[in-house]
């Protein structure tokens, strides 16, 4: 079953038609939506029916794919102990002294009071060995707790990624979302010892948030702050519900897009400080992707004594975005590894810089690794 699913994307991507294939977090379904043309379609106010894929800049539309075909397949779970020993490549060094030098920058604007946090990032290209379907499989196989996706439109290209990081989920007016931020490397099973640094920087994302949406919800639950792991990374993760007022998606995605977690704080200075000085375009990295407005329609024999048997309907309408993180940008025989991590006061260049190849360093281990 789960080959024929393959065999179905292959032959879509062959093609040379969009579509995008995804499992959410912690689910065994894996769903697949096949776009029956090749036009571009974008998103405008966040009504439409479809598969988002929106780039780290706001000021740009997001893409949709239209739902002409949905497949969906049970995942195969696989009980092997995976070889966790992490690779390094050698150039992913080329870009080192560049990016210690424009976090010295980003800590200049800090002390100046310019800016309180900036997420600062860079971009890693490799040769390789596997088909992107392989890598697919491999993120399936790797990250049952991330959501992981191939996406692929012929005008603008192949991405994957298994990404920690929800941006927002609602199923009419109830909403989640969450902050995650602050980074550690993982030692054995156990769950890191966080320092002052990473508890701020993640603190910022969730007092963003809480500010952001508060003029737009009725209600608002911020939970305990925990550690999560990601592959072989730990991250603090607070996660915040309630029910949204009367405003729209499009008011709510704009408010929290993009979130401390990945642009920086003030968001709009800090936006104008990554544009200015990363190297390259983010493109579609730190952007979010999901469903958008799907409708689940439900009906249900309700059996009640002394009356006759009645259909319920209930129609949810659902929607799951996530920050683009973990991913890569396929071209050809080349990939395109995006890392980043959040500059703030406490910051070190060389410890941050080692925080860029361990987040690397996860999806080269899926590149590389013939275990995965
Ligand atoms: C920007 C990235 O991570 C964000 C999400 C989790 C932890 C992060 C950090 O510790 O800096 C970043 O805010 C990335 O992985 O490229």
């Amino acid at each position: 079953m789960f080959l024929n699913f393959l065999d179905r994307i292959k032959d879509q991507l062959e093609k040379g038609y969009p579509l995008v294939a995804y499992r959410h977090p912690k689910e065994v379904t894996v769903k697949a939506i096949f776009q029956k043309d090749k036009e571009l379609y974008f998103v405008e106010d966040f009504r439409e029916s479809g598969f988002v894929f929106a780039p780290f800049d706001g000021e740009q539309s997001p893409v949709l794919l239209k739902k002409d075909e949905f497949l969906s397949v049970a995942y195969p779970q696989e009980n092997k102990l995976l070889n966790e020993t992490t690779i390094f490549s050698e150039f992913d060094d080329l870009d080192k002294d560049f990016h210690l030098q424009m976090i010295e920058k980003g800590l200049d604007e800090i002390a100046e009071g310019t800016l309180d946090k900036v997420v600062l990032s860079r971009k890693l290209e490799v040769d390789t060995v596997k088909t992107p379907l392989e890598t697919f499989h491999a993120l399936l196989r790797k990250y049952p707790s991330a959501f992981c996706y191939i996406w692929y439109h012929p005008s603008v290209g192949l991405w994957l990624g298994a990404t920690p990081e929800m941006l927002l989920q609602t199923e009419n007016k109830r909403f989640k979302t969450m902050s995650l931020a602050g980074t550690k490397l993982a030692v054995g099973e156990q769950g890191p010892q966080w320092d002052k640094k990473e508890l701020e920087e993640q603190g910022m994302v969730t007092e963003f948030i809480e500010a952001a949406l508060a003029d737009k919800v009725t209600s608002m639950t911020v939970s305990d702050t925990t550690a999560v792991r990601a592959g072989n990374l730990w991250h603090l993760k607070t996660s915040v519900s309630g029910l949204i007022g009367s405003c729209g998606l499009k008011e709510i995605i704009s408010a929290l897009h993009p979130t401390p977690a990945v642009c920086g704080l003030p968001k709009l200075k800090a936006k104008t400080f990554i544009l200015n000085n990363e190297n390259y375009n983010r493109e579609y990295y730190t952007g979010f992707l999901g469903e958008l407005n799907f409708r689940e329609d439900q009906r249900r024999p309700q059996p009640r004594r002394n009356q006759e048997n009645r259909v319920y309907r209930t129609v949810k309408n659902k929607t799951a975005l996530y920050v683009n993180l973990r991913c890569l940008q396929w071209q050809d025989k080349k990939v395109m590894i995006y890392v980043g991590g959040g500059i703030t006061n406490g910051s070190v260049p060389e410890d941050e810089w080692k925080e860029t190849k361990h987040k690397s360093g996860t999806m080269l281990n899926v590149l590389f690794n013939k275990n995965y």
